[in-house]
């Protein structure tokens, strides 16, 4: 009997030899996660090298086993051990234990729910002036675009001042975002289109780190407080604030596009949240689950190390695909519907382990504040024209979200 290689529709490219970072995958990945998780527990990728996988089981395991497969080596497709890092390794994501163990606390105990308490007030306000100054004396009907007026206006209010940083210059937060992201993957367009910006850009971004910038009440003073303290080193605290600015940003803002598309393409679970808005926060996890706003990074073998029949030699790089594990269907009963009955608990969309996302309580208090204010004015909300995506080598995001809703 004749095996063929699972392919990649339409295209008919075989697995191993597709171009997760091309521009066919990235418009629309699920057939290539597919095949990917039909393929096997790893598929080997030709193009770059690297060792793949896509099923929950396999990437949940990878991400639990921090010793066999490091980040001390970068999560790009870049390898520290033999290439220089484009800027100095986060001292959380890039690092290892011990070494990752001080950061992490440090950002854990000023991350956490209760540490966040003060914020829900002023967020909730935040969201709620950003939603009627949108809908304010324009009748019933509204149109806007989602992407500007909500995913992206509502995080840069209310995070930068959160951080601490000065009012100036924080229309760098984004594109900085943008290609620290792309540069997780291989040098192709995408990085190269950014690269001309990246030093004044990365400058911006680090003088927004140091102790004089900051306000005396945000997460950076909170940092800088515990160098003060001695729980992490005066040397360390401007590459810790580095990370809440590098991480904190796009992530939530693709996030929440994802979840106001998932909703306007699905009436029947906005009608859910309208009638119950306290599944906000389940409705953001679940939105987080079904979209992946961080589709993939990568993890190095530390030694050879098996996984199911495939042995991957050590200081091999792992591509793990978080989306494709949303929605393996191992794990997940009818996993490609967004559906607000579910239990997203489990989901990869934060990762998982040692380095699963410490700003995750952020991310979803932001989404909470947002979505509630806006189910408490809108009754029904659909797509109103022609949406675009926008390609970067990790983030699935969209580049235009024509909305139509109507108030009730
Ligand atoms: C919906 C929004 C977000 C998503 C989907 C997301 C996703 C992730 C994922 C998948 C990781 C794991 C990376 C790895 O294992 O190598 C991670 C780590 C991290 N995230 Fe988030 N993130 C989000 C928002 C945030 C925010 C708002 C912050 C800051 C306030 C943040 C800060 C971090 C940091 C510092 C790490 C590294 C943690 C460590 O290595 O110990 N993220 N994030
Ligand atoms: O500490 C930092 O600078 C930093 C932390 C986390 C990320 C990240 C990477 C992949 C997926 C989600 N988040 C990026 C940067």
């Amino acid at each position: 009997m004749t095996t063929t290689a699972p392919t990649s529709p339409p295209t008919g490219t075989p697995v191993s030899d597709a171009d997760p970072f091309g521009p066919e995958i990235l418009e629309d990945p699920l057939p290539f996660h597919a095949a990917l998780r039909e393929a096997g527990p790893v598929v080997h990728l030709s193009r770059y090298g690297v060792y793949a996988m896509g099923r929950y089981e396999q990437v949940h395991a990878a991400l639990r086993d921090w010793q066999g497969f490091q980040s001390g080596a970068g999560v790009g497709l870049s390898n520290f051990r033999t290439e220089q890092p484009w800027r100095p390794p986060s001292l959380l994501l890039e690092a290892d234990p011990p070494h990752h163990d001080a950061p992490r606390r440090v950002l854990s105990t000023i991350l956490v729910p209760r540490a966040l308490r003060g914020l829900r007030e002023r967020w909730t306000a935040a969201a709620v002036d950003l939603v009627d100054g949108l809908l304010a004396r324009r009748g019933d009907v509204v149109e806007f675009d989602a992407v500007p007026a909500l995913a992206e206006a509502f995080p840069l209010r209310v995070f930068p001042d959160a951080v601490g940083i000065p009012a100036g210059g924080r229309e760098n937060l984004l594109p900085y975002g943008e290609f620290l992201f792309n540069a997780f993957g291989p040098h192709n367009e995408l990085v190269a289109a950014g690269a001309p910006r990246l030093p004044e850009l990365a400058a911006w971004v680090n003088a927004q780190c140091a102790r004089e910038a900051l306000a005396p009440d945000g997460f950076g003073a909170r940092i800088w407080a515990a160098a003060d303290r001695g729980d992490i080193t005066p040397e360390q605290a401007p590459l810790i604030v580095r990370s809440l600015l590098s991480a904190g940003v796009d992530t939530t803002v693709h996030a929440l596009a994802a979840a106001l598309h998932a909703f306007a393409t699905h009436p029947e679970q906005w009608r859910r949240l309208r009638a119950r808005p306290e599944l906000a926060r389940v409705a953001f996890d679940e939105a987080v689950r079904w979209a992946s706003p961080v589709q993939t990074f990568f993890r190095t073998a530390t030694t050879d190390v098996r996984v199911a029949d495939t042995v991957i030699p050590d200081g091999e790089k792992i591509l793990m695909f978080l989306a494709a594990a949303n929605r393996d269907p191992r794990r997940w009963t009818d996993p490609d519907r967004f559906d607000l009955s579910r239990d997203p608990s489990g989901h990869l969309g934060f990762g998982f382990g040692i380095h699963q996302c410490v700003g995750q309580h952020v991310a979803r208090l932001e989404a909470e504040c947002l979505l509630t204010a806006l189910a408490a004015r809108v009754e029904t909300i659909e797509v109103a024209g022609p949406t675009r995506r926008h390609h970067n080598n990790t983030l699935r995001a969209w580049g235009s979200l024509p909305m139509r809703v109507r108030l009730g």
